[in-house]
């Protein structure tokens, strides 16, 4: 007889602390996995609190709360007859821990703590959790009184263990685990293993997706296996999306997979047959392997009598196994299109916002932002025609629709006329050319456009200044003039005039169109400006959030021009944004003259391919001003050592002096591995001394000594 197996795993778009949504999401996905066959479900890493609950993990409130969420599932009868594989935190002898927890029928089979924790980059969770570190010890867990009322049972082990059941063995492990160079997967598989699963709270950056599918599959390509891989999806309170992609992988072979950007449902539950004899047959065949195992220490092992995770009646006939799939990556352009666009879906809906208020200069960056919005806008409407309800009743929602509205989206474009707001804010420096742009966009996506001037305003404050310091002191610009102290006030007071004006609209555009709410401002300021430190700080770059403030201006031109071919070529449809990609960026901050046009290269002293190079080799290759200089002396041929020196003194010396404005950044998608990005991902200090003297006089020494 065949041993074939049904199991499942999902995308889960939890919401941290959302305890009620979070139960109806694990509720559905086990549902959803019993009707399809499955006996085995597994879910995503803390599905039960949502993953990024950060410091609510140190609250006694958010254990306890997760225990009543699993006394609620277990008393739903929804584990019965299938082995549920629930990730939650748990408290164990005043410890926390980052848990699995293994439920059949109503009985709590096993808790099974994170091993290594995930720490770097977005990840700290030594900060609220202990990795388990006894792992040939399997303790007693003395389980809430509430589980013990509902289920008899007063313990369950704790620890690492095998599962066993009548015709197979699994083994979970979390996360992080996968990544880790001794992975626990390797010993599970030597000891046996067949199915193996990994609930996971990972998020997306550009370029990302592939590493983690070769993780996947080298598990089990060596040994044989079965992997299930289960993650969270969304945006679930941070500034993380977590990608998705739950798929399930037979001896090194994906034979399913969920999506990676979705808003069409908070649940996606991905099911597959797997053919166990096929890893049996598979390891027969490598004896390498079998020597490796023979020798391999025992691990625990409980077995749950009686139950059979493959389907005894069936010899074969009637289900099939899962064939091998092409999985599916995304380009880099589309996920810039998918990722933040769903992340900011899921912002909008749970904020409770009207909609958007973009200041749309015509420029590359607030372009991309439009587009972004533009993409979630086409996403939505197609989610609406394939008849996901829940997401027309979040539209009608967002939309200030009554509850007994019928209202459908037509298109993209009138969607956006409900929800995305975008203005111009010309000043006496901007062009025609711009704000024909930027009302050209407007008019492609749809969005509410205004075109305003706040020279109004920004007259008025040079009025004011010189009320109090006299007409003399009346700051002029430099092409007519004034200082470079005057120059920048008087770009900086446009700058910010525009903020002060962006969150004003923002909040009475809805009153002026008879409707409830405010809308949340959006950002333009992407990675590299943010880097360079060039920005105005508190300016329109101090949004409510950013979709683009994660992505480097080297991919968002790439972007735009993927965004200005039409859908029929899978790009957005776009054409204005073609002229957008080739006009040279400039902020518009100064009088254009006969001889002098900004622009923001010449501006910034570096070009923004240069800026790439620098935020890659200072964050991703962890250089200093010393190693940046050799590194770079070995790529940039074309240039001498002493203009390569100057080169990396500047880049330093700008981002050390513009740091502080890092505090203050726009929550932004995270995108890029570069990001410069202080709250979370890239923590330095924000005051420097720029003069970087020991650093520059070793990178002096050298090029003299380079010659
Ligand atoms: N160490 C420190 N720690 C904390 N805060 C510090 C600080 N040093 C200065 N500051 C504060 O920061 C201020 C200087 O920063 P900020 O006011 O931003 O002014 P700043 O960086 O001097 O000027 C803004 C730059 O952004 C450029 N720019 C380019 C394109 C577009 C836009 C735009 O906004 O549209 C702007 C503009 O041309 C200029 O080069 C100081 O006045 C002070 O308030
Ligand atoms: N004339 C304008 N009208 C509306 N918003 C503007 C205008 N000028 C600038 N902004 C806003 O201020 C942000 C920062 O301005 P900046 O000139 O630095 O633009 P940028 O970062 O080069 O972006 P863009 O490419 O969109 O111009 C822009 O992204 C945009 O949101
Ligand atoms: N939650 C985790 O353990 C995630 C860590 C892992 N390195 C990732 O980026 O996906």
């Amino acid at each position: 007889m065949t041993r074939l197996a049904v199991i499942a795993t999902c995308n889960l778009n939890q919401w941290a602390m959302d305890f009620q949504g979070n139960l109806n999401r694990i509720q559905q996905s086990i549902l959803e996995a019993k009707e399809k066959g499955a006996r085995y479900r597994v879910g995503p890493e803390l599905e039960v609190t949502g993953y990024g609950c950060e410091d609510h993990f140190l609250e006694p409130d958010t254990f306890q709360h997760s225990w009543e969420v699993i006394g609620e599932l277990i008393e739903s009868r929804v584990t019965e007859g299938i082995l549920v594989d629930v990730g939650l935190p748990i408290l164990h002898r005043g410890v926390s821990y980052n848990c699995r927890c293994l439920i059949y029928d109503r009985r709590i089979i096993l808790l099974r703590p994170k091993l290594f924790l995930a720490d770097d980059g977005n990840y700290r969770e030594s900060r609220w959790f202990r990795a388990w570190k006894r792992r040939s010890v399997l303790e007693q867990y003395k389980l809430p009184e509430d589980i013990v009322n509902i289920t008899g049972q007063r313990t369950c082990p704790f620890g690492e263990a095998i599962i066993e059941v009548e015709d197979t063995s699994l083994a979970v492990e979390t996360c992080e685990e996968l990544f880790t160079v001794d992975s626990p997967h390797v010993k599970y598989l030597l000891n046996g293993v067949e199915i193996l699963a990994n609930g996971s709270g990972s998020h997306h950056h550009l370029r990302k997706l592939d590493q983690r599918l070769n993780l996947i599959r080298g598990a089990t390509s060596k040994g044989g296996g079965v992997y299930l891989y289960a993650n969270q999806l969304g945006c679930d309170g941070g500034r993380l999306y977590f990608d998705g992609c739950a798929c399930i992988c037979v001896n090194g072979q994906i034979v399913a997979q969920g999506s990676q950007f979705c808003l069409e449902t908070e649940v996606e539950v991905v099911v597959g047959v797997v053919d166990l004899d096929e890893v049996t047959s598979h390891r027969v065949a490598v004896a390498s392997r079998g020597v490796q195992a023979a020798e391999m220490e025992d691990i625990s092992r409980i077995t749950i009598p009686g139950f059979y995770i493959c389907n005894s009646s069936d010899n074969g006939l009637n289900i099939v196994p899962s064939p091998p799939i092409q999985v599916r990556i995304h380009h880099p352009m589309e996920e810039i299109a998918l990722g933040p666009a769903c992340w900011l879906w899921d912002y909008l809906r749970r904020s409770g916002a009207a909609g958007f208020f973009l200041p749309l200069s015509g420029g590359a960056d607030s372009s991309s932002s439009a587009a972004i919005v533009g993409s979630m806008c086409q996403l939505l409407c197609r989610a609406v025609q394939k008849g996901y309800i829940r997401v027309l009743q979040d539209i009608r929602r967002v939309c200030g629709e009554s509850h007994d509205s019928q209202y459908v989206p037509t298109d993209a474009r009138e969607l956006a006329s409900r929800i995305f707001h975008t203005c111009f804010m010309g000043t006496k420096n901007s062009s025609k050319d711009t704000k024909e742009r930027s009302k050209v966009l407007a008019n492609d996506i749809g969005s509410y456009h205004l075109d305003i001037n706040v020279d109004i305003v920004v007259d008025a404050m040079v009025k004011l200044f010189c009320l109090v310091f006299g007409e003399d002191k009346m700051p002029r610009f430099r092409v007519y003039g004034g200082s470079e102290t005057e120059n920048l006030a008087l770009q900086n007071i446009q700058a910010r005039i525009r903020m002060v004006v962006s969150y004003f609209f923002a909040q009475m555009l809805p009153f002026i169109r008879g409707r409830k709410g405010t809308l949340l401002v959006l950002g333009s300021a992407n990675v590299d400006e943010g880097l360079r430190g060039y920005l105005t700080k508190y300016d329109c770059s101090s949004a409510d959030i950013n979709p683009i403030g994660g992505i480097s201006k080297v991919d968002l031109k790439t972007f735009l021009s993927f965004a200005a071919k039409p859908l029929e070529e899978n790009g957005l449809g776009y054409a204005s944004l073609k002229s957008i990609t080739e006009a040279p960026p400039t902020a518009e901050l100064e009088p254009i003259t006969a001889s002098y046009t900004q622009t923001d290269e010449a501006d910034m002293g570096m070009t923004y391919e240069e800026l790439t190079w620098y935020g890659r080799l200072r964050k991703l290759g962890r250089c200093g001003p010393v190693s940046m200089f050799l590194k770079l002396s070995q790529v940039w041929k074309h240039l001498s050592y002493a203009q390569i020196a100057d080169k990396v003194k500047f880049f330093f010396r700008m981002y050390s002096m513009n740091r502080h404005k890092m505090t203050t950044l726009t929550p932004s998608y995270h995108a890029e591995n570069y990001s410069p990005e202080d709250n979370r991902y890239d923590l330095r200090p924000f005051l420097y001394n720029s003069r970087w003297q020991w650093q520059f006089s070793k990178i002096d020494q050298l090029v003299t000594k380079l010659g």
